[in-house]
């Protein structure tokens, strides 16, 4: 048997506070997780939740899926009823997939307290179950809930658990740690003594881990390590609670770390648009910091690390991150020395090599404005432009200069507040006056500007405000607190972020604002 790789996004991802997938939502999701190269995609609950049945009646005519199966995912038969009797079985049934996974109680506290039956009684509910989805051929997992919590407390009970199951007609015996409560070594204990115990080869064992130790890709690789074929996992580790194990951590681990191909060759690059894709349907933001998948997962700050990445990427990276579909990016800030910002440019198209000085002159001025509050680590163009400034060859073209702005704020005796800004330029050799109103005071004052330079410079209807951001920052060294903002303009299938400090917010929007306008126009004429 090859690693099976299971997805249960759809069922266990579903169950994260905060997700709430429309049908539409699940076909684009499982789509995807197709295109990763998984396996299995456990659907849902059918007969449980009716988002989940419509989504099996809707994935036979609109799924077309090229390496998964589908799973339908439900509970084995209830106490004391006929397994053909029980409608909950039915719905699985009429799922129509080609497997099924079921949940199993493996733990006897939850036996005897949550089913409030009889430990035989459980027994025959998966022995029953199982056969009768086996005798209408279906291939079935059987989840062992607590089995983890459980086998420490009863192995006995946990191995007859595994054996009724197995010797039923079941594919894998999937182990979970449900309350997500275990560490890699408990995990490897536990699979060692029962694959002993029970003369069960751990190739017939599954995983599922839930996050509540921070453990969930680490049990999960733990127990792949103990001789476990079949595990389970979520995009991007949604799930109950903290979440579930994070498949695109484990698969690329497995992959890139053990040397183990789980995916279909060419799916692995996938990852990062993938996960992205997946949390834009989950209206959940990407997490930058995510292992392999977070934009900053190979993002460096620090001027040591940029000096050696300069010799060569691998000496800070653990893996090349074109494998996983991601980018290498250098942060210029405080932290950065001469080769970051050497390295930095040359990704804006600036060649710093062999310019020590100008190296030293940037390195310096970043490292000045960020002790005053700057931050171009999320300000590109602003720092494109500082480089540029320094450069005679490649500076920035100013498009005007400015004699004066003012703003004012009226607070109108009907409660309306209006802000009107008027800025005095010289444009190309004209003096210009121009006056708009706007919203707030920084909406006015771009919409001065525009007013006063797109007879010169049309090509600005071309881009707009398209995101504002406002910081104060503390005071320190005997300083008053400043401001920081920071302003998104797009344009021209691009966008561009650019930095303005000062005490007051309307003069550090001014800078940021200039510098966007500079940036744009320049853009415009490249
Ligand atoms: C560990 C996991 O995450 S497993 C996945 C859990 N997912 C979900 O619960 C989401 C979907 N769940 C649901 O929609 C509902 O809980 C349903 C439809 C399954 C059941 O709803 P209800 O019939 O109202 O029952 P309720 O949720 O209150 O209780 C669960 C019942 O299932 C029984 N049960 C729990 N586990 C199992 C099992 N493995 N096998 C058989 N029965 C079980 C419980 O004993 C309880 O039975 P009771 O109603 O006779 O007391
Ligand atoms: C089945 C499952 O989701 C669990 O036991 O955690």
């Amino acid at each position: 048997m090859t690693y099976q790789v299971y997805d249960t996004t759809l069922r266990d991802g579903a169950q994260r506070e905060g997700i709430s997938f429309s049908v539409v939502d699940k076909l684009a999701v499982a789509r995807l997780l197709d295109e990763f190269g998984v396996g299995f995609i456990e659907g849902g609950w059918p007969g449980a939740v009716p988002k989940d049945t419509e989504f099996f009646r809707r994935a036979r005519t609109e799924l077309n899926l090229r390496h998964a199966l589908l799973v339908a995912f439900g509970a084995t038969r209830k106490a004391g009823v006929a397994v053909a009797d029980d409608p909950q079985v039915r719905a699985l049934l009429d799922a129509e997939t080609p497997a099924i996974a079921l949940v199993a109680k493996a733990d006897l506290r939850h036996v005897e307290r949550a089913l409030r039956t009889t430990p035989a009684e459980n027994l025959a509910m998966i022995r029953d179950t199982v056969a009768h989805l086996v005798a209408e051929g279906r291939r079935v997992f059987v989840d062992g809930e607590h089995f983890f919590d459980g086998y420490r407390t009863d192995p006995a009970y946990g191995a007859a658990v595994v054996e009724t199951a197995l010797d039923a007609g079941a594919e894998v015996m999937v182990l979970c740690d449900t309350n997500g409560g275990m560490l890699p070594s408990q995990v490897t204990a536990v699979i060692t003594d029962l694959t002993a115990r029970t003369g069960v080869g751990p190739e017939r064992l599954g995983i599922h881990c839930q996050n509540d130790t921070a453990c969930a890709v680490a049990n999960t690789i733990a127990a792949v390590e103990a001789g476990v074929r079949h595990f389970q996992g979520t995009a991007n580790g949604y799930g109950e609670r903290p979440g579930n194990a994070d498949l695109f951590a484990v698969v690329a681990n497995l992959q890139l770390k053990l040397g183990i191909p789980v995916l279909p060759e060419g799916c692995l690059e996938q990852m990062v648009r993938v996960s992205h894709a997946i949390a834009e349907i989950a209206n959940i933001a990407p997490d930058t910091h995510q292992a392999y998948a977070g934009a900053a997962a190979f993002a460096h700050k620090a001027g040591l690390h940029a000096s050696a990445i300069k010799v060569d990427p691998l000496l800070y990276n653990h893996v090349d991150p074109a494998v996983v579909g991601n980018d290498m990016r250098i942060l210029v800030t405080e932290m950065a020395g001469r080769a970051s910002i050497e390295l930095k440019s040359r990704e804006l198209g600036l060649d710093l090599a062999g310019r020590p000085e100008t190296l030293s002159r940037v390195t310096n001025r970043v490292k000045e404005l960020e002790a005053g509050g700057w931050s171009f680590e999320a300000a590109d163009a602003s720092f494109e432009l500082l480089v540029r400034s320094e450069l005679p060859e490649r500076a920035p073209a100013k498009p005007f200069t400015l004699e004066s702005y003012r703003v004012i704020v009226e607070h109108r005796e009907d409660g309306a507040v209006v802000s009107e800004a008027t800025v005095k330029i010289r444009v190309r050799g004209e003096r210009v006056i121009a006056t708009a109103e706007g919203n707030g005071p920084v909406n006015a004052l771009d919409e001065a500007l525009r007013v006063g330079l797109t007879r010169h410079y049309p090509e600005l209807r071309g881009f707009g405000l398209a995101d504002y951001k406002v910081r104060i920052l503390e005071g320190s060294q005997g300083t008053g607190a400043v401001t920081r903002v920071l302003v998104e303009t797009a344009g021209a299938g691009r966008d561009w972020t650019t930095v303005g400090v000062h005490h007051n917010v309307v003069e550090a929007s001014w800078h940021a604002l200039v510098d966007a306008l500079t940036y744009g126009l320049d853009r415009a004429h490249v």
